[in-house]
C-alpha cells in the first residue's frame, strides 16, 4: 500500500501521475490484434482453439453454443434466495432504464418543418460477462438488462466457460431473465471478435457492451467501427474520499471490498483528517483477518491500493476529477457543494451509508462504469446506449418556401447549385 502525506517528499509527483489516460499495452494490443485475425481467418475453429488454450475446455463447434438442457439445470440449480435476489435487481435495473431511455419527439422549426428524433432498439447485440476470477452474475444483469428494458430482441450473451465446459448456472439463470437468446461459452478476445465478425455459427451483432479484463477491452477498441461498443470498461475502481466525518469502519470495508475484484483492480483513499486515516488503516489490518479472498486482497492492497493525507478537502476534489474514478464514495460535512464539484466520476455514493457493494448488485444504475481515467469521456452504460437515434425532417409547401432563400444561398456558396434546383423545383410544381 502507498502512503503519502502532503507533506512527504514524492508526494506532488504521486498526485500528478494520478492523471491517468487508458492507453492500451503495446504487448496486448499485438496479441489481441493476432486473436482477431485468426478468428476472421478460422471462425469456429479458432474459437475451439482458443478455449482449449485459455480456459482449458474441450469443446465442438455446437457445444460453443448453451443448449436449451443446459439452460433448463441452471434454471432447477439456482435457490429461491438467488431467483429473488435476481428478480428484485431486474426490478431496479428496468426501473432505472425507464427514466433513461429516449423518447420519440418532433417540433416545428423556424421555417415551419416538422423536424424531430426517433429511437429504435439495435436488432441484436451482444453482451460481454466476464468469467475469469468470480461469476458475475450481476453483470450480466446490469448489461444484458438494460438492452432488455430497451427492447432489444436478440441479445446473444458472452462468457469463458470452466475447464469442464460448464458456465456458472446462476450466471445463465441471470441472463436468461435478462433477455438473452443465445449464450456462448467463449471468453476473451475471441469473444468479441467472433461477435463483431461473426463465424459460421454465430451470426455478428450490431454493438457489444460489458466489461472485461484488459483482452477484452482491447478487443472492443480494436474493433469498433465494425462494431458499435458501449464504453471501455475495465479494472474495477473505487476512490474515497471523506473529511473527518467518515466513519472508518465503514471506509476500511468498502476499500477491502473494492481490494476483493483482484486482478488489476485500483483502490484509493483521501482524506484531510490524519486522525481517520490512521483510524482507517488499523480498520483495514483488522477487518482482512475475516475476509475469505483474503489472498487476492492482500495482492490488490500491496500492489493497486494508495491512500493520501491530501492538503484540504478542495485538493481532494482536483485530485478526484483528475482521476477519474469509476466508483466515488464521497463523504463529507458540506455534501451538497462537495458533489455539485465532482464532474468526472462514473458513479458517486454519498455519505456514510452508501456503499459501494449495493450499486454493484441492486441499486438501478448499471455497475458497468469508464475505468482507466476514461471516465473524462464516457459515461457509465445506460438504456439509451441500446436506442439507435434516427432523425427525422417533414417539410410542406410554406416550409419550403421560407427555406427556400437559404438553400440557395448555401448552394451558391459551396457551388452546389442542384441542391438549390431541387428545393426550388418543389414551389413549381404541385
Ligand atoms: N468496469 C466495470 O464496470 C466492471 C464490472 C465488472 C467487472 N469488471 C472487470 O472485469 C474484469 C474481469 O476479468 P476476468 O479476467 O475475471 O474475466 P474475463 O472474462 O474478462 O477474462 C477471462 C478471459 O480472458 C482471456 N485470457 C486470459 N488470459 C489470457 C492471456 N494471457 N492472453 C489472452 N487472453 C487471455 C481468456 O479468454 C479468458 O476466457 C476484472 O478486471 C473486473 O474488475 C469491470
Ligand atoms: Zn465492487
Amino acid at each position: 500500500m502507498k502512503i503519502l502525506r502532503h507533506s512527504d517528499p514524492g508526494y506532488a509527483s504521486f498526485i500528478k501521475r494520478l492523471n491517468r489516460r487508458a492507453i492500451p499495452d503495446p504487448g496486448v494490443r499485438e496479441l489481441v490484434g493476432e486473436i482477431i485475425s485468426e478468428v476472421a481467418a478460422n471462425g469456429d475453429g479458432a474459437l475451439l482453439a482458443y478455449t482449449k488454450r485459455f480456459d482449458g475446455a474441450t469443446l465442438t463447434a455446437k457445444e460453443l453454443f448453451v443448449s436449451e438442457e443446459e439452460f433448463a439445470a441452471a434454471e432447477k440449480a439456482v435457490t429461491p434466495a438467488t431467483r429473488r435476489a435476481i428478480a428484485r435487481s431486474l426490478k431496479n435495473i428496468k426501473a432505472f432504464a425507464k427514466h433513461s431511455l429516449r423518447k420519440d419527439w418532433s417540433y416545428k422549426n423556424a421555417e415551419g418543418a416538422t423536424v424531430g428524433e426517433r429511437f429504435t432498439p439495435f436488432d441484436r447485440v451482444g453482451v460481454y460477462v466476464p468469467g475469469g476470477k468470480a461469476p458475475l452474475v450481476s453483470t450480466a444483469l446490469m448489461t444484458a438488462g438494460f438492452a432488455l428494458a430497451a427492447g432489444v430482441p436478440e441479445i446473444i450473451g458472452a462468457t469463458p466457460c470452466g475447464p469442464d465446459g460448464k458456465v456458472n448456472p446462476a450466471v445463465l439463470y441471470a441472463l436468461r431473465k435478462s433477455g438473452a437468446t443465445e449464450v456462448i461459452k467463449v471468453g476473451g478476445a475471441q469473444a468479441v471478435a467472433a461477435l463483431a465478425l461473426g463465424t459460421k455459427s454465430i451470426r455478428p451483432v450490431d454493438m457489444i457492451v460489458g466489461p472485461g479484463n484488459r483482452f477484452v477491452v482491447e478487443a472492443k477498441r480494436q474493433l469498433v467501427g465494425a462494431v458499435a461498443i458501449d464504453l471501455l470498461p475495465g479494472p474495477s475502481e473505487v476512490l474515497i474520499l471523506s473529511d473527518k466525518t467518515g466513519n472508518p469502519e465503514f471506509i476500511a470495508a468498502d476499500l477491502l471490498a473494492q481490494a476483493e475484484h483482484a486482478g488489476d483492480s485500483v483502490v484509493g483513499f483521501l482524506t484531510d483528517s490524519k486522525a481517520l486515516l490512521d483510524k482507517v488503516l488499523k480498520a483495514v489490518d483488522r477487518q482482512i483477518l475475516t475476509l475469505s479472498r483474503n489472498k487476492y486482497i492482500r495482492d490488490v492492497l500491496k500492489g493497486g491500493t494508495f491512500v493520501l493525507h491530501v492538503k484540504s478537502m478542495d485538493e481532494g476534489i482536483a485530485i478526484v476529477n483528475d482521476f477519474a474514478p469509476e466508483h466515488l464514495s464521497l463523504i463529507c460535512a458540506d455534501e451538497k457543494k462537495r458533489l455539485a464539484q465532482v464532474r468526472t466520476a462514473g458513479a458517486i455514493y454519498v455519505g456514510n451509508d452508501s456503499p459501494v457493494a449495493v450499486g454493484d448488485f441492486l441499486a438501478g444504475p448499471s455497475h458497468t462504469l469508464p475505468t482507466g481515467g476514461a471516465g473524462r469521456s464516457f459515461s457509465g452504460l445506460r438504456a439509451d446506449h441500446f436506442q439507435r437515434r434516427t432523425s427525422i425532417v417533414k417539410l410542406d409547401k410554406a416550409a419550403v418556401r421560407k427555406s427556400l432563400d437559404v438553400v440557395e444561398e448555401f448552394a451558391r456558396i459551396e457551388g452546389l447549385d442542384a441542391h438549390g434546383r431541387s428545393t426550388a423545383i418543389r414551389l413549381e410544381h404541385r
